[in-house]
């Protein structure tokens, strides 16, 4: 059975070019790898009413906490019998963004911290009744809120169909956002966290130790 390794952060902290570095160094050290990044826009109706909600396409809906935090959950849930295979068939399944990024920007939304009645509300919707998958381990890509906006902000003039959404251009939200993240690492929140500095921080050695424990 293969480890659930999940990356999370703030927008543009990193998190898929993290996962490309990790990927090429774990398949240099002969693991198989599989990797996944949420929401499966193009991929599934829930996350592609998550991209439209999140560019003001919706009406209201976007202004519902609840109601795009189940849009996520549903996408995912129909993940759920995928990540189960990767799992029997591979060494490491690593996902960009899972749970626990429903519960952060939920739980900042509503200006909520890592213990309040958001968080526990996604664990029992994701982890109890969808009956998601747990993370091995979830790494915390850990960066400055202006650097991650910063990225963002680039990477908006550099690629096509990458103009900001609501989320991301809402700095406030992203530094509440952070402050959760940094509550759930350190409650261990659905499992064990990692926090990482930034992507040069990977110990690919310390991360393979501790996912297998040699
Ligand atoms: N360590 C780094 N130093 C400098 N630039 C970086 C670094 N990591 C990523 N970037 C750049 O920052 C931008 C955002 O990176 P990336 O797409 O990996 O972030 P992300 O967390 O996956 O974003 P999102 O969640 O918004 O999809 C990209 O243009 C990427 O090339
Ligand atoms: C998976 C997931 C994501 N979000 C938030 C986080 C981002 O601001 C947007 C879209 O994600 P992307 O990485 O920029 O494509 O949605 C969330 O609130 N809940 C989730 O489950």
């Amino acid at each position: 059975m293969g480890k659930l390794v999940v990356i999370e952060g703030l927008d543009g902290s990193g998190k898929r070019t993290l996962a490309g570095v990790l990927t090429r160094q774990l398949v240099e050290r002969g693991a198989r790898v599989t990797s996944r990044a949420f929401p499966r826009y193009g991929e599934s109706v829930h996350a592609d009413l998550v991209r439209e909600a999140l560019h003001g396409r919706l009406g209201d809906l976007t202004d519902s906490v609840y109601a795009m935090a189940v849009l996520y959950a549903l996408d995912r849930q129909g993940a759920a019998t995928a990540i189960r295979a990767d799992l029997a068939t591979h060494d490491v399944v690593l996902l960009d963004r899972y749970v626990a990024s429903n519960a952060a920007y939920g739980a900042a939304r509503l200006h909520e911290d890592a213990g309040g009645r958001f968080v526990e509300w996604v664990r029992a919707l994701e982890a109890d009744r969808f009956g998601l998958p747990s993370p091995d381990l979830q790494l915390l890509l850990r960066v400055p809120t202006a650097v991650a906006a910063d990225r963002a902000a680039r990477r908006e003039q550099t690629e096509a169909d990458r103009a900001r959404d609501l989320y991301e251009a809402d700095r406030d939200l992203q530094q509440r956002c952070a402050e959760v993240y940094d509550g759930l690492a350190t409650s261990g929140w659905l499992g064990p966290w990692e926090v990482l500095d930034d992507t040069s921080d990977v110990k690919i050695s310390a991360l393979l130790d501790r996912l297998f424990c040699r």
